[in-house]
């Protein structure tokens, strides 16, 4: 057959709601061979490298993948731990979190799963994984708090490419970005305020978000705004003046221009104009990795201090903090607000319920509706 099926259900079995998880995906290890294999996927997607594609393969498999992963491996040894790749052993306890949150504030028929856009765990597997749960409703989360098509719209293709050969959908929500959360923009002012009350606060704060070519933005990808709204927010709820803070693009590839002005350029300048000390803080990464934990704290670090420069401080991502994993559960309850579940009677909208509900009690507390997916229905916490 050319669609596929899973499991077969009993007629009544619940149906569940399901999260799906994403991020990037990292190397299965420090090796130049699985790092190979890792950037082999990775720069052949279309939306990471927009270069005709007869050209880019030539270049890719004649050039860099000759030479970056022998590279990228050593510092992939850099920040490997005996857990593997940093990303992913937080994005398993991110997993997990939500799956606690969601589980005590939705109610037991939700399922959180996670999937790499690139390596494993994969979104394929993820995605029976959910398949094979009976999840019928679908919230794709990934988590990318800023928008940009190199990988919020790359993780909607992964899905959809995969959903697209199966025979029975679920009812599918993406969410697109969350740059501009309140509960996102209050982790990252908490973290930054954590960092001041241990080292003081430094001549300035640096917010140093990924790059991506200074084209897509042209382009009309809105990266490059909502990656300022971030850094304009959290500033404002610091009330740090201008002259404080700036934000800069890092990881910067190949010859053509990239979003400016560029972190390492930044961070240098800064030293040799007598700025001695610095923070620094990523909020587009959602956890920590090669790109924050490597290139930030240590090349970037190293760079400053022999630029002339004596305090270099780098805030830690929001990885599994609770006020981030509570403000990713706030995010799914709204995603998934108003969805209709599926009952053994027929299908019901649980709004209704809920305001029954609520009209009974009339403390309108979160409505505890026992054996059901309220999933959306208690959003807003
Ligand atoms: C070549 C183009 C690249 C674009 C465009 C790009 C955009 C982009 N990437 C992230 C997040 C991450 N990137 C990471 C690693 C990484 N990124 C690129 C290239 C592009 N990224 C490469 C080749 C690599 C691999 C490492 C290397 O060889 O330098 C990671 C870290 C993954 C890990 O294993 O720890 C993250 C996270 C964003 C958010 C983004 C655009 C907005
Ligand atoms: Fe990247
Ligand atoms: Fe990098």
């Amino acid at each position: 057959m050319k669609y596929k099926s899973g499991t077969n259900f009993p007629p009544d079995t619940p149906e569940q709601l399901g999260v799906l998880l994403l991020n990037l995906g990292t190397p299965e290890a420090p090796t130049p061979s699985a790092v190979r294999r890792y950037l082999a996927e990775f720069l052949n997607d279309p939306r990471v490298v927009e270069v005709p594609r007869p050209l880019w393969w030539v270049i890719l498999h004649g050039v860099i993948l000759r030479i970056r992963p022998a590279r990228s491996a050593k510092a992939y040894r850099a920040v490997w731990t005996d857990r593997g790749s940093p990303m992913l052993e937080v994005a398993r306890r991110q997993a997990a979190g939500l799956q606690e949150r969601l589980l005590t504030r939705v109610g037991p028929r939700v399922r959180v799963a996670l999937g790499m856009r690139y390596g494993q765990p994969s979104v394929l597997g993820a995605l029976e994984q959910l398949r094979d749960a009976h999840v019928r409703r679908l919230l794709v989360l990934p988590l990318y708090p800023q928008y940009s098509a190199t990988t919020t719209a790359s993780s909607f293709d992964a899905v959809t490419d995969e959903l697209s050969t199966w025979r029975w959908l679920p009812e599918l929500r993406f969410v697109n970005q969350y740059h501009d959360e309140p509960g996102y923009i209050d982790a990252l002012a908490t973290s930054i305020r954590a960092a001041w009350a241990t080292h003081g606060q430094p001549d300035r704060l640096l917010f140093s978000f990924h790059g991506t070519p200074q084209r897509y933005f042209t382009a009309g990808d809105p990266y490059h705004c909502h990656c300022h709204k971030t850094a304009r927010l959290v500033a404002t709820q610091l009330a740090l003046p201008d002259d404080r803070w700036l934000l800069a693009f890092q990881s910067r590839i190949g010859r053509d221009e990239w979003l400016q002005p560029y972190t390492d350029q930044t961070l240098k300048a800064w030293a040799q104009s007598g700025i001695k000390h610095v923070q620094v803080i990523a909020p587009g990464f959602s956890a920590d990795c090669l790109e924050t934990l490597e290139e930030i704290a240590v090349e970037n670090r190293d760079a400053f201090l022999a630029a002339g420069g004596e305090q270099y401080h780098y805030i830690p991502c929001l990885n599994d903090l609770p006020a981030h994993l509570d403000m990713l559960a706030g995010l799914v309850q709204r995603h998934t607000c108003g969805w209709p579940e599926r009952t053994a009677g027929g299908t019901s909208c649980l709004h209704r319920q809920v305001a029954a509900a609520s009209n009974q009690s009339a403390s309108a507390a979160v409505p505890v509706l026992p054996g059901r997916v309220a999933s959306g229905l208690l959003a807003g916490k």
